[in-house]
């Protein structure tokens, strides 16, 4: 009896590998798009790479607050641990390097603040609370997944092959490190963990807010290649 309930529970999709096979076509795109060839060949204009780097800076900054306030609605000791480390970048390197790429690209903290938030960066941001305000911790866990997955999946297609621009092999590295892959592999497993404990329907929307979170992130590419304005 207790072989079968393995075996079936062995051959069960997860909720994770049904989302990342529904987000495949966007994430495809993701992989395809002119912001990531171009940042693999060296051939990104340094203006696109400063565009994107003071977006993500907003956008990491409500995505480390994300953290800290699902954290506070989950009663999980473990799940609280891991999403208030990675409210304090403990997860990566990636706060650091950020601060390197900033003082390399002379990116000034009166350049930050003037600065409008762009409509991609606002909006993917505003899903993201919305998840969390409007909807579940589990919901807004879903949605902060593809940050994590997509990106190590970035990291690892694109190390393979590097980037001539030694700032951009940084910022591939950072993906592809082995701190970036176990965070990942942790948010995954979080997200696998509150799927079990929800309903039908809550399974639902946390798949809804996977795909829109992967909306956003390959809009996210193509609003840094645009030098996206709100007019
Ligand atoms: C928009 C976005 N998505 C994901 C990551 C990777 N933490 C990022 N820096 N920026």
């Amino acid at each position: 009896m207790i072989s079968v309930y393995l075996k079936r529970r062995k051959n069960m999709v997860s909720i994770t590998q049904k989302m990342h096979q529904q987000a495949a076509p966007l994430w495809q795109e993701s992989f395809d798009h002119p912001f990531i060839k171009e940042l693999a060949s060296g051939s990104l204009p340094t203006d696109t790479f400063r565009y994107y780097l003071k977006q993500d800076r907003y956008y990491l900054e409500n995505f480390g607050d994300l953290h800290q306030q699902i954290a506070d609605h989950l009663s999980d000791a473990s799940i609280k641990q891991f999403l208030y480390d990675g409210a304090q970048g403990l997860h990566d390197d990636e706060a650091t390097i950020r601060r390197e790429f900033f003082q390399e690209l002379s990116i000034t903290t009166d350049e930050i603040k003037t600065t409008p938030i762009a409509p991609n960066a606002y909006n993917y941001v505003s899903h993201m609370y919305h998840e969390l305000n409007e909807g579940s911790p589990a919901r807004a866990a879903a949605a902060l997944l593809p940050c994590y997955w997509l990106y190590n999946e970035i990291g690892k297609k694109l190390v393979k092959n590097g980037s001539p621009v030694k700032i951009y092999q940084q910022f591939i590295n950072t993906y592809d490190s082995n701190g970036f892959t176990d965070a990942t592999n942790q948010m995954i497993n979080i997200v696998d963990k509150l799927g079990e404990q929800a309903d039908p329907d809550e399974k639902q929307k946390m798949n809804t807010a996977f795909i829109r979170s992967s909306y956003y992130e390959l809009h996210f590419w193509g609003m840094a290649y645009n030098h996206q304005k709100w007019a």
